[in-house]
């Protein structure tokens, strides 16, 4: 299997604090990988880091073994095929569910235009597809607004999906989620991967489980260990740091 994202020694200080400190990270390609750690471990600075949102003091960020990252600022890192869905969804609430993946599917398109224009079949095919995929199919025609919050973070993944990314980063998806909800999202994350590299922050163990992945444990800034579940939940300093709190 190739290496999709590499993080080589990257270091990155706000105000003189290292949140990132020499991390180094390989994903595979089609591979779903989960990150855990801390609050403050620095989760949310090495998407920023992957997304272009920030650049590192130090170290190389690759993509495909071939791209360097840190030269790439947000909008060419969607453009690559990354794609980062945040904490909270962001979804057009007044219109409906179907509407928002139309808005969402690759094209060179206003959004004014994609409403008026007459869907091709190719179109509404892969606009059901991806409504099956994340479960809405029955809720297409009503608004946004009306979904639950699980059903919300569905219909932004669905969103993401609609371009067609090679790499998701997803932000805590779990979080405000029914115990159900929890449980069909780390099934929906399991049957991207293949298809997409996946990697998810998550603080939810039990989601973390669900997902059957490799687990990464950041603690300040860092990689503390690697492995399944089970391996980096029996390591004591990520019981000391994390788990035992
Ligand atoms: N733009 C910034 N300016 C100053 N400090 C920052 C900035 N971004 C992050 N930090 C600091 O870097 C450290 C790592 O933060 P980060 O948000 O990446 O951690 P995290 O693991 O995502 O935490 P959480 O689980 O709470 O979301 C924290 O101490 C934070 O205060």
């Amino acid at each position: 299997m190739s290496v999709h994202l590499l993080l080589d020694g990257v270091s990155r200080s706000f105000d003189g604090y290292k949140a990132i400190n020499d991390l180094s990270l390989a994903v595979d390609k089609g591979e779903l990988r989960a990150v855990i750690g801390p609050n403050g471990a620095g989760k949310t600075t090495m998407m920023d880091i992957i997304t272009g949102k920030t650049r590192p003091d130090s170290g190389g960020v690759w993509w495909n073994q071939t791209v360097d990252l840190t030269r790439i600022d947000e909008a060419g890192s969607a453009r690559l095929g990354i794609g980062r869905k945040f904490q909270k969804p962001t979804v057009f609430e007044t219109h409906s569910v179907e509407e928002n993946i139309a808005l969402s599917l690759k094209a060179e398109r206003s959004v004014l235009a994609t409403l008026f224009h007459r869907q091709t079949a190719a179109e509404a095919a892969r606009i059901t597809e991806l409504l099956e995929l994340v479960r809405l199919e029955g809720d297409r025609h009503r608004p946004a607004a009306d979904l639950s919050h699980g059903q919300k973070q569905w219909l932004e993944i669905g969103m993401l999906l609609a371009q067609d990314p090679e790499l998701l980063l997803v932000d805590e998806p779990a979080a405000g989620m029914t115990d159900a909800e929890t449980m069909r999202t780390a099934e929906l994350l399991r049957s991207l991967a293949g298809k997409h590299t996946v990697i998810v922050v998550e603080h939810d163990m039990d989601f973390v489980r669900a997902l059957d992945c490799r687990v990464t444990v950041l603690h300040q800034g860092h990689v503390l260990t690697e492995g399944s579940l089970d391996h980096v939940s029996a390591n004591p300093e990520v019981i000391e740091v994390y788990l035992g709190r």
